[in-house]
C-alpha cells in the first residue's frame, strides 16, 4: 500500500469531515451523550475494523473519543486510513 504525500492527504481531508493530519496520523475527536453511547459506537467501529483488518489507534475517556489513523506497515498515511476516517464517520452518523 503507497503512502499518501502531504498535498494528497491535504486533498482528501477536504473531503471528510473534521479530520486534521497530526503528525503522521489523521485525528479526529467525537463527544458522545455518555460512557455508554461512546463504548457502543466503539464496539460497532471495532467489529468494522475486524473485518477491513485496519485497526485505529483510540483513547476514550467517558464520553470523548479521539481516534488516530495511520497505517503502520506502509509507516504512513494510506487510501486505506481515509477510507476507513469516512467508514467511521457513517457509524457515529448512524448513532
Ligand atoms: C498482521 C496484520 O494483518 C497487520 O498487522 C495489520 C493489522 N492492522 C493494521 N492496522 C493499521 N492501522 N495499520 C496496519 O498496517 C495494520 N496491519
Amino acid at each position: 500500500m503507497k503512502k499518501l504525500n502531504t498535498n494528497e492527504i491535504e486533498k482528501n481531508l477536504k473531503k471528510l469531515s473534521g479530520w486534521s493530519l497530526n503528525d503522521d496520523m489523521i485525528e479526529k475527536s467525537f463527544t458522545f451523550k455518555d460512557f455508554k453511547e461512546a463504548f457502543s459506537v466503539m464496539t460497532h467501529i471495532a467489529f468494522v475494523c475486524e473485518k477491513q483488518n485496519h485497526h485505529p489507534n483510540w483513547e476514550n475517556a467517558y464520553n470523548s473519543l479521539t481516534i488516530k489513523l495511520s497505517t503502520h506497515d506502509a509507516g504512513g498515511i494510506t487510501q486505506k486510513d481515509i477510507d476507513l476516517a469516512k467508514t467511521i464517520d457513517d457509524i457515529v452518523a448512524q448513532g
